[in-house]
């Protein structure tokens, strides 16, 4: 059973010459091994942007631009109910180049995104975000 109130939580969605930046959690945290879009909890009266640039300036060293918000869902990830919303971004600097909370990163195709072991959370964005065409989703020409 999920606790009561849900965990809010910001990622930013970062994309460069068609590509999309993605990090994988460090294995010995919370959905360890999981990739996941950088940010994280809001704080106490904080702006969702604000808690944005806070959070990947903490955990990557880089300075982003926050956009308009992409995508948002509410996910039961264990016991944990996670409030994920998702805004584009851009990087306002250079390329991150170690995290405090990832082993690994990436900049990706949309495709190849598919071919990652996201957190649950995520999954609902990703397909928000970046729609797979029809021409290349097996299980939906199926139907037609
Ligand atoms: N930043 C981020 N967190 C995500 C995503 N998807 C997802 O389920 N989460 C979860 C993982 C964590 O439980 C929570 C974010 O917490 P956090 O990144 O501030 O990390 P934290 O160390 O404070 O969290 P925790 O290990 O104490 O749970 O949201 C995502 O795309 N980005």
């Amino acid at each position: 059973m999920p606790s009561s109130s849900p965990i809010t939580v910001v990622g930013a969605i970062m994309t460069r010459d068609g590509k999309i930046f993605a990090a994988r959690r460090n294995p010995d945290r919370s959905a360890g091994g999981l990739w996941e879009f950088p940010g994280g909890k809001i704080e106490r009266a904080e702006q969702p942007e604000a808690a944005l640039r806070r959070e990947v300036d903490e955990e990557l060293g880089i300075r982003v631009r926050v956009g308009a918000l992409a995508s948002r869902h509410t996910t039961t990830v264990g016991t944990a109910l996670i409030d994920l919303a998702c805004y584009w971004a851009q990087l306002g600097s250079d390329d991150p180049k170690s995290s405090t909370d990832h082993d690994e990163m990436g900049w990706f195709t949309p495709e190849q995104l598919y071919s990652l072991k996201w957190s649950p959370a995520d999954v609902p964005i990703i397909r928000d975000a970046f729609p797979r065409p029809a021409s290349v989703h097996g299980q939906d020409l199926r139907h037609c």
